[in-house]
């Protein structure tokens, strides 16, 4: 007998259809950022501003599309499944300067045979940082009308992106909105900068898309680098915006206070929102955007998407941008992760621990909970990978290694 097949036997014994997991999975499409193959710099950026940062020198970075598009094409070699990619609009690619309130879909056109060629879907975000007109971190919140308006008219633009992105391909593509808006001290007005933000978005969002080919999601913020005491895009803001407006509501599991959790907050979003976005992060005591591990708050996150059979209705992304070590494995690391979660939580058999809970038979939950935790789950995830053509255990690494040595190196 194979190892999956002992594995899948006991799964079996805990009522778990493994089969039925594993189809399950195959189906669902997580947005791997291309924001982690260069440090979020972009092909029209000099300098990352915005609040965020990506530490670290590692050599080998993506510097022009072919690199990244090398790059990327290297991670999904690695990585079970078909997925999507998620673009910034500070990756257009044009022969000359287009400012970002001139962005058309022409300017992502090789990113969309990119993308059918292989298979993928494409999610999009308007770059409001890493620009001389989002140096104060106002942009939409600007008391300067001419900044909200070019501002304003990008995000327009982006949308128009995402459409075409989403017919093109036909998969729903995501235009996430994230704004570095916010002030380094103690504010003197909170409600101005949010209701000017308020009013741009409502600009913004006026144009009706087809939902089939869009979806428009808002991600708050609670503090940035150099924006410590306020952010105009708070949750609260956003999740009151996305609710009133038909929006999605995206949440990123780094830009909460660190001990809230991004898991506990699924089920009450699903309850009031058709659908909901995520960015999955890994915060190390802030908002640090370390690469996703598979560790306890992933798998209850992945839990709470199968426990609510909400895998059709949550937008998965990743967000980290880790420049300290090589960004392929990075990049692997993630989405094998965001994976095995999900796989880690369609193995578990959630109606007869649902029972014991409303039973009040929380003595077995924990017993049944504890077992689960030893369950050979390393085979059916190997099986997996063999399954869907890609390298299992960590022999994926040595193809990292060897790609490092003879393209990374040598840029
Ligand atoms: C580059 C991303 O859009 C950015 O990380 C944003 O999503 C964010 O999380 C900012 O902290
Ligand atoms: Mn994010």
């Amino acid at each position: 007998m194979s190892r999956f097949s002992e594995a899948e036997k006991m799964y079996q014994e805990m009522g778990v259809d493994v089969q039925a997991a594993l189809d399950k999975l195959s189906k669902v499409k997580i947005s791997m950022h291309c924001w982690q193959g260069d440090d979020v710099t972009g092909f029209d950026a000099k300098e990352l501003t915005g609040g965020i940062a990506a530490t670290g020198n590692y050599p080998g970075k993506a510097t022009n599309p072919q690199q990244l598009m090398a790059d990327i094409d290297k991670a999904l070699s690695l990585i079970p499944g078909k997925h999507k990619i998620n673009l910034h609009a500070s990756y257009a690619i044009t022969e000359k300067k287009v400012e970002r309130d001139k962005l058309e879909p022409e300017h992502f056109q090789a990113w969309v045979d990119f993308a059918k060629e292989r298979g993928l879907g494409l999610d999009f975000n308007p770059t409001l940082f890493s620009h001389a007109k989002a140096a104060d971190n106002l942009t939409l919140s600007s008391p300067d009308a001419s900044i909200r308006k070019f501002w304003t008219d990008h995000c327009k633009a982006t949308r128009k992106i995402a459409a075409y992105f989403g017919r093109q391909l036909g998969c729903t593509s995501l235009n996430n909105v994230w704004i570095p808006d916010g002030y380094k001290d103690i504010p003197a007005d909170r409600l101005g900068p949010r209701q000017r933000l308020k009013d741009s978005l409502d600009e913004i969002f006026r144009e009706q898309y087809d939902k089939k080919y869009l979806a428009d999601s808002v991600e708050s913020k609670v503090f940035g680098l150099g924006v410590e005491s306020y952010t105009v895009g708070s949750h609260e803001f956003y999740m009151n915006y996305a609710a009133k407006n038909n929006l999605l509501c995206l949440l990123d599991t780094g830009h909460f206070h660190p001990t809230e959790v991004v898991s506990d907050k699924i089920s009450s979003m699903l309850l009031f929102a058709d659908r909901l976005a995520l960015h999955v992060s890994r915060p190390v005591r802030w908002d640090s955007d370390h690469v996703v591990l598979f560790d306890e708050e992933l798998k209850e996150i992945a839990k709470e998407i199968v426990r609510c059979d909400a895998l059709d209705r949550v937008f998965i992304g990743l967000d980290f941008f880790d420049a300290s070590i090589n960004r392929i494995s990075a990049w692997v690391v993630g989405m094998r992760n965001m994976e095995k979660a999900l796989l880690y939580a369609l193995l578990l058999p959630h109606r007869e621990l649902k029972k014991m809970q409303d039973e009040k038979n929380f003595t077995e939950l924990m017993a049944v909970m504890e077992e689960c935790k030893t369950l050979p789950f390393g085979d059916i995830w190997d099986h997996y990978c063999e399954q869907q053509g890609v390298p299992r255990g960590k022999t994926w690494f040595k193809e990292v290694q060897q790609y490092e040595a003879e393209v990374l190196a040598r840029r």
